[in-house]
């Protein structure tokens, strides 16, 4: 379909940022002209199995609904009820200007973000199969979002933008170059993670700021990133979001003779592989009972035990990688759910990694930081929240008014 051109007029009083997980739906609600400043935010949560809906504002709850156990809501559900939801009055008289949306894959293509029309959607479907876990639920949000209100622009942001950084020979592989050509190599995930994290420190540690960095993003996926003055150097996800530490389903950075054995004697296809490494492995494979630090780190036995020794190792390890990349240290982030509240990793992580000079200060990582390290340590540690949808408005924001001053096109519909 053919991309309609219209004249934006002045900049969009509310914005919608909607983040789709492989089985939640986080959105927030922005205002403000310059600065975007949260209004409202909430989320959907196990959408296939037992949808919960929550939102707050302000510390309080103003929305709440559940839908009984096996009900399939789905995200264009989701969505629907989203808007419906907004209809009544909880926006305050704001109007959704535009949807902003977190896409976990960009490609070859897209560096920065980008308007939607039905070209960026086709291209965004087609990358479905490099991010089985996310794409597939954003370019449905997308969908959903056209279909319900159709008139209202979509920018899409992307996890991967934030590493076009990376060198060349960081985004390699030791592959016929035939693939590199196709597109194979590298990307990083987490980059709106990582650049809010970027834009903030010069405020939180201007030495970290500056200087040698390894930010840890530990959540329910879990990536390091290498930064040199606020910019990607090396990271440890790949041409997936499978590559690196393990993580609460997937398995991380395996030896690719593992998988020529699953084949060959175990008879597994693409899509079994796919499920072992995106949906049974790490946390959770390991310790035989859950994907979640909160549970694992009340649990017991010697199955989560070695779970929680694994996943400390693997960052202890890729940190050493990282910091070797840098050619040296200087600090250390930790940021995502695990990273910002799970202090007893923390601890056992610096622990493991005290021989790159960082001494903790156990008093300061037990209340959170933000700096947990030891007035003298010569490599520094911070503990500092992310905020992803925040810079998603941002980014959603600035396309919107960089086409304002001009004709922006939208397309008329993104249905088929
Ligand atoms: N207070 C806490 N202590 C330990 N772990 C926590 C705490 N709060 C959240 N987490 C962990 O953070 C992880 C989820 O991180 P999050 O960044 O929200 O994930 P995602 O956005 O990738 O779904 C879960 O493993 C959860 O148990
Ligand atoms: C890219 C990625 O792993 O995202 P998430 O942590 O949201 O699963
Ligand atoms: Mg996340």
């Amino acid at each position: 379909m053919e991309p309609r051109t219209v004249e934006t007029g002045s900049a969009p009083d509310a914005l919608l940022v909607l983040n789709a997980g492989s089985s939640s739906l986080k959105f927030s609600v922005f205002v403000g002209d310059e600065a975007p400043r949260l209004y409202l935010k909430g989320e959907f949560q196990e959408l296939s199995t037992h949808p919960r809906f929550s939102a707050r504002a302000d510390g309080a709850r103003v929305g709440e609904r559940d839908w009984p156990e096996g009900t399939q809501l789905g995200h264009e559900g989701a969505i629907d009820y989203l808007f419906e939801w907004g209809r009544q009055g909880v926006l305050g008289g704001h109007r959704v200007a535009a949807v902003g949306h977190r896409v976990v894959h960009g490609g070859t293509r897209f560096s920065g973000p980008a308007l939607i029309d039905a070209e960026t959607l086709a291209e965004l479907e087609a990358l479905i199969p490099l991010a089985p876990l996310h794409q597939p639920h954003c370019v449905a949000a997308i969908r959903a979002v056209s279909r319900t209100a159709p008139e209202v622009p979509q920018v899409a942001c992307f996890d991967t933008a934030f590493h076009r950084t990376l060198p060349h020979v960081a985004q390699a592989f030791a592959l016929p170059r035939r693939y590199a050509e196709e597109g194979i190599r590298r990307y990083g995930f987490h980059g709106l993670s990582y650049e809010y994290i970027a834009s903030t420190l010069p405020r939180v540690s201007p030495g970290a700021a500056q200087g040698r960095t390894v930010v840890a993003h530990l959540g329910n996926g879990a990536s390091m990133c290498a930064m040199r003055g606020g910019r990607s150097v090396a990271t440890t996800m790949g041409l997936t979001a499978l590559d690196g530490l393990m993580m609460g389903t997937r398995c991380g950075a395996i030896d690719p003779g593992v998988l020529l054995y699953l084949m060959d004697r175990h008879g597994m296809d693409a899509r079994a592989l796919e499920r072992l490494l995106y949906e049974q492995s790490g946390l959770l494979g390991v310790s035989g009972e859950s994907s979640d630090m909160r549970e694992l780190l009340e649990g017991s036995g010697e199955a989560v035990s070695e779970a929680l020794e694994l996943f400390v190792y693997r960052i202890a390890r890729e940190l050493g990688s990282l910091a070797a990349a840098l050619h040296g240290l200087d600090a250390v982030v930790f940021t995502g759910g695990i990273g910002e509240h799970a202090a007893p990793i923390r601890e056992r992580v610096c622990r493991e990694a005290s021989w790159l000079g960082l001494e903790l200060d156990e008093t300061a990582n037990a209340s959170g930081g933000p700096c947990i390290t030891m007035p003298g340590s010569r490599v520094s540690v911070w503990v500092v929240p992310t905020n992803e949808e925040a810079m998603i408005a941002r980014h959603t924001r600035r396309v919107l008014q960089a086409g304002a001053q001009g004709q922006m096109t939208t397309p008329e519909s993104l249905r088929e």
